[in-house]
């Protein structure tokens, strides 16, 4: 009954089908792996920007979590946009409470079109309550800054944020590199052993960037879900996340979607680097 490979995915809807939920779904589905899905937000958003949100009541979120724990056997599982501090609690109590294998924590702060989706006060409970049941946090450079409060410009920083977000309690940190608009993208990775790398791979030129972040966490729990081990669970969603970026779409007006189904005949692996 239980044997198909389960993940699962705490986060918000996006009506424009781009991030958040859709696009970790999409990941799952693309990885081979089925996706449960807890709603804790729903938002009204397009590739401009995000026009309202509504959040889900605790109670609700918690009764979605309780029905998928009495019944599907997930294997891993990841978190989205979290929004406010009650949402926060409620999911660690959760995390606590259920097994649902390893906990991928996507701290979304900031949409690309510049909405917070996380207040303020939600950031210290993210830190308290969340980061110490970690297996692996995803930060985008602005969200490592905001954990750590460090300001982050080269790559001894991002080492040294990545060193600091492990002390907050995160077994293994991915700090990912997509903003900026250096020809190079470098993602730096932290293991619990301290061993260490980069992935670097070339930027791509465009915009059609919506969900990027999403889909490089959703797709890492997925291949968790499949039995593989982090690195190279890390190393596979890298590769996937380049290839729906290459072979894009035509989607929306401004930050448009990603292919999730992207077939990429050149299967661009990032390049490993030990020492920078
Ligand atoms: N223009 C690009 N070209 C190549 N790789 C990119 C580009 N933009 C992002 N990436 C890759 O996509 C992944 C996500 O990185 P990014 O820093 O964009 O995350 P994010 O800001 O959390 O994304 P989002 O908020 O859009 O969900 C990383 O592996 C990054 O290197
Ligand atoms: C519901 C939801 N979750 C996450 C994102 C982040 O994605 P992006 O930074 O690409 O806008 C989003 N826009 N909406």
């Amino acid at each position: 009954m239980n044997d198909t490979p389960q993940a699962m995915t705490i986060a918000g809807t996006d009506s424009s089908g781009g991030a958040g939920m859709t696009a970790d779904l999409n990941t799952f589905s693309a990885q081979g792996v089925y996706g449960a899905n807890i709603v804790v937000s729903v938002t009204a958003q397009n590739t401009c920007g995000v026009q309202k949100v509504q959040m889900i009541t605790p109670d609700m979120i918690m009764a979605q979590l309780s029905a998928v724990a009495d019944d599907l056997k997930i294997r891993a599982v990841k978190t989205g946009m979290l929004g406010d501090t009650a949402t926060v609690e409620t999911v660690a109590k959760a995390m606590t409470k259920f097994n649902f294998g390893p906990l991928i924590l996507d701290p979304v702060m900031v949409a690309k079109g510049g909405a917070q989706l996380l207040t303020d006060e939600a950031v210290s409970a993210v830190k308290t309550l969340l980061m110490p049941l970690v297996t692996l946090v995803t930060p985008n450079l602005p969200e490592a800054e905001v954990l750590t409060h460090l300001s982050i410009k080269t790559t001894d920083d991002i080492m040294l944020a990545a060193q600091q977000l492990q002390t907050l309690g995160a077994k293994n940190v991915l700090l990912k590199g997509g903003h900026g608009d250096a020809p190079i993208v470098l993602d730096y990775i932290l293991l619990a052993d301290g061993r260490h790398f980069w992935l670097r791979t070339k930027r791509f030129n465009t915009a059609r960037t919506h969900g990027t972040g999403d889909t490089i966490s959703a797709a890492i729990t997925a291949q968790l879900a499949l039995g593989h081990d982090l690195e190279t669970a890390i190393i596979a969603a890298k590769t996937y996340v380049d290839a729906t970026i290459r072979d894009g779409i035509l989607v929306g007006h401004r930050y448009g979607p990603l292919n999730h189904l992207a077939q990429s005949t050149i299967k661009n692996q990032p390049e490993v680097i030990y020492d920078i």
